[in-house]
């Protein structure tokens, strides 16, 4: 029996959930058994990946976030293309466009596997609204009428009317696609190296000083840069949550209240309508230097996660997108939306309109790095000692610096 290593950063319900689709592999056939390591959270995992590759004991399978794209694509000797171990028969028009195009070569050819695509909603506990006095129907479309809510839920004594997970990936990188506004020139990179971060917009930098006033006045609390704040939405404190739609699989295994996903909200100041969100979560990337045993074990594992019935499942548990058109097929003809209202909005965020360039999704090196900038910043702006403009003029100022360096170190 061959072994394949897969590296993750999953813990809690969605640990389980990973364990559960390893598990039903591993009994499905007896050629390969899958061994499935916690390496830490996304970006822990991601350099100890890089680091297990300078050593050369890197793993079969790597779980990289949507950050570490750009960085394993220029991984040149690091990773095999997906789509060479899938090998002549492999079928990627299966793959949604919209989820596999964040990971897919100018040549279009599918470099990971996106097996935990997701993208940001909005969680809403209406027990929370009710008790406030509010409507729990209320609409919260756009920022305008969240400000409203956010004051009404202050006004009724809700100690975090607002949290959210992720900062920059929900309120800069995605809000900058939502509303049609480049995050980075040369289409946030996908056009090229030599690009530039573009945040610092009238746009971007309303969106983060209205978030600064909301802070000051108790109506925005932040609890953290990865997905904190999840803890103290699930043990019912906070009214409303910007989280990723996988916040799906904790928020359903621990919520005691009546709880709802609505649609990211939009400036109405800024968009008629909103445009599509984009990718986060991870996908999974094959690493060089294994047998050729372990790739025949690899793709049959992707194989595996690819199928409908499997993939639909994990849609289902975890809140990630369906990766194929047949999953979400399959998932609607089993009834999952009509008896989980809500659970379809993270796809049509996605999908229901053509992408542009500013929101096919981002594809900038050292990202992580940068992120950590980002994050840096905007605490100074919730914290009351930086204004957004000041912070986000620094933000993309370093920032700028880290690309300059991926470039020359890319060429
Ligand atoms: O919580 P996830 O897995 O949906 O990931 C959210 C962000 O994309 C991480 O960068």
């Amino acid at each position: 029996q061959t072994e394949i290593e897969f590296w993750h950063a999953f813990t809690g319900r969605l640990g389980e959930l990973v364990a559960e689709q390893v598990e039903t592999f591993n009994a499905s056939q007896s050629d390969y058994k899958v061994v499935a390591t916690h390496k830490g959270n996304y970006s822990e995992t991601l350099n100890a990946g890089i680091a297990a590759f300078r050593a050369g004991e890197q793993p079969d399978i790597l779980m990289v976030f949507e950050v570490g794209t750009a960085t394993m694509m220029a991984a040149k000797g690091a990773i095999k293309p997906v789509y060479e171990v899938m090998g002549d028969g492999f079928d990627q028009s299966k793959y949604i466009g919209s989820v596999k195009g964040y990971y897919t070569s100018p040549d279009g050819n599918m470099l990971s596997l996106p097996f935990n695509s997701s993208t940001p909603v909005l969680w809403v506990n209406r027990d929370k609204l009710s008790e406030a006095g509010i409507d729990p129907d209320t609409d919260m479309s756009t920022w305008e009428q969240v400000g409203d809510v956010l004051d009404q839920l202050k006004g009724a004594g809700v100690d975090c009317p607002l949290t959210t997970a992720w900062q920059s990936w929900i309120h800069l990188e995605n809000f900058s696609a939502y509303h049609d506004t480049p995050f980075a020139t040369k289409s946030n990179g996908f056009d090229g190296t030599d690009t530039e971060l573009a945040f610092n917009s009238p746009a971007q930098v309303a969106h983060i000083g209205a978030l600064g006033d909301w802070a000051k006045d108790g109506k925005f609390i932040y609890a953290g840069r990865r997905n904190e704040g999840g803890a103290n939405f699930r043990a019912g404190e906070c009214a409303l949550f910007t989280e990723s739609s996988a916040g799906y699989a904790g928020i359903k295994a621990e919520a005691e209240f009546d709880f709802e996903v609505r649609p990211l909200p939009y400036w109405k100041a800024v968009a008629d309508e909103p445009q599509n969100t984009i990718i986060g979560g991870a996908s999974l990337w094959v690493m060089e230097g294994q047998t050729d045993a372990e790739y025949a074990g690899v793709a049959a594992f992707m194989d595996f996660l690819s199928s409908p019935e499997i993939q639909a499942k994990w849609h289902q548990d975890t809140g990630y997108l369906p990766i194929t058109s047949e999953a979400g097929d399959l998932t609607r003809e089993q009834g999952f939306y009509d008896a989980n209202p809500g659970t379809d909005i993270a796809v049509i965020q996605m999908t229901a309109k053509e992408p542009t360039a500013n929101s096919k999704g981002l594809r900038l090196g050292s990202f992580d790095q940068i992120r950590g900038i980002i994050d840096e910043e905007l605490e100074a702006v919730w914290s009351g000692d930086k204004d957004a403009q000041t912070a986000l003029d620094s933000a993309v100022e370093r920032g700028n610096a880290l690309l300059r360096r991926f470039e020359q170190s890319a060429r």
